[in-house]
């Protein structure tokens, strides 16, 4: 019986969708601003990488074709095969929304149908009911923040304060989202997970998909760093998923990095979490190996998005991308007959654009294994079509309204 590894590289876009304008999004091409500012140095980074962007096993599987497809305009400074070995083709969001749950939901057969609930103010940004819930509820003297902001430059700005004076760092963004930053030691682990479950609750009327924990260590003499105990407190998917179908019908299942948070823990099966896109696909390979026939492994890869989408840093993506190309390989060599990988994204995140939010854009899909067809997939208007055809691949019958390939 056929397996089925799904890749989700957080954040890689392939060029911006035809309703970015109403995201401020239009012109924004995550794959391609990489690929051009690579070819023009300014991907260069002593130490790091230089030179065109440089990745020969995605562009091999029709990673720049796709890309093409997608904008009508080559990757700069790359040459693309003549005969892509995948099959390849790109993937336009239905869901209004270019967040981390609506891209996955959808890609797992769960468009998202509803408008989210957004902290729209930039300062003062929660409700002044919210803020005393969540200050009495918490049993907090007070909050910090409060206003829309970059994860790193809120904690560098606050944490001094916040370690003063024991109030969490309570931040938002274009993104349905209330983020807690606090410190590990000074404010306790344990206790900003216990928060963050609180707001959980205290959020759901407004419709917000995540309230994320956002845990550091370090000093004012030292400086500050995020730590990898970050936590998604989600709301779980409105209608069945690829996961659920599977689980109802005891099917192996293995989900490695966020994908357990971003489904609620829903039908998410045995869950791995390391730190680290290398980490992540190490123990994804390892589960991968082991994984019985009829089994599913969805892998979300985030460090593109964190690391380097929100902190615009193009050398860091590009060759985040470039390490991740060369464990193409080996994810190739784990595949046995029967069985078919599929690498895609869930949104953009653009590093050379204006800002530091996600950016509207289509996402590659390149789907490959041993008995897959090469021929193209082209435009696919919902990135449901990814469960649908999985679904078929796996027996399990099409998931969701998407269209199988
Ligand atoms: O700046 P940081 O804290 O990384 O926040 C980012 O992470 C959030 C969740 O992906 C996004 O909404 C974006 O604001
Ligand atoms: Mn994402
Ligand atoms: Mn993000």
């Amino acid at each position: 019986m056929a397996r089925a590894l799904l890749i989700v590289l957080d954040s890689v876009g392939c060029g911006a969708a035809e309703d970015a304008g109403a995201y401020g999004d239009a012109g924004s091409d995550t794959l391609g601003h990489i690929a051009q500012a690579c070819a023009e140095g300014r991907g260069d980074r002593e130490g790091l990488r230089s030179g065109p962007l440089n990745l020969p096993n995605l562009f091999r599987l029709g990673l720049a074709h796709a890309c093409e497809a997608s904008t009508g305009r080559p990757l700069a400074g790359v040459a693309k095969p003549a005969q892509p070995q995948g099959r390849w083709g790109y993937g336009v969001e239905v869901s209004q929304g270019k967040d981390t749950p609506s891209g996955h939901w959808e890609i797992a057969g769960c468009p998202v149908s509803f408008r989210w609930g957004y902290f729209t103010a930039l300062e003062n940004s929660f409700p002044a009911e919210l803020v005393a819930g969540i200050v009495k509820e918490g049993s907090l003297p007070g909050i910090l923040g409060n206003r829309h902001a970059s994860g790193v430059a809120i904690i560098d700005e606050l944490a001094a304060e916040h370690i003063r004076t024991g109030k969490p760092i309570c931040y938002t963004s274009v993104d349905s989202v209330l983020q807690i930053a606090a410190h590990e030691e000074h404010f306790g682990l344990d206790r900003l997970y216990a928060l963050c479950r609180t707001v959980r609750t205290l959020v759901d009327p407004l419709r917000i998909g995540r309230v994320i924990a956002r845990p550091f260590t370090g000093s004012p003499e030292e400086g500050f760093t995020r730590t990898g105990n970050r936590k998604d407190f989600a709301i779980p998917p409105p209608q069945e998923t690829i996961l659920d179908r599977l689980a109802a019908l005891a099917r192996p299942i293995v989900t490695v990095g966020k994908i357990g948070d971003i489904f609620a823990h829903r039908a998410t099966g045995v869950e791995i979490k390391p730190f680290g896109n290398a980490a992540m696909v190490e123990a994804a390979l390892e589960a991968w190996d082991g994984l019985p026939d009829g089994g599913f492994c969805f892998v979300n890869l985030v460090d593109f998005d964190t690391e380097f989408g929100h902190r615009r840093d193009v050398p860091g993506y590009a060759a985040a991308l470039e390490a991740f190309d060369r464990l193409v390989p080996h994810l190739e060599a784990a595949l046995r007959p029967g069985d078919i990988a599929v690498i895609t994204a869930d949104h953009g995140n653009d590093p050379t654009w204006p800002g530091t939010d996600h950016t509207r854009e289509h996402v590659p899909i390149l789907a490959f294994g041993p008995g897959i067809p090469r021929t193209p997939l082209g435009r696919r208007e919902s990135f449901a079509d990814i469960a649908a055809s999985l679904g078929i691949w796996l027996g399990i019958g099409p998931v969701g309204p998407g269209r199988h390939w």
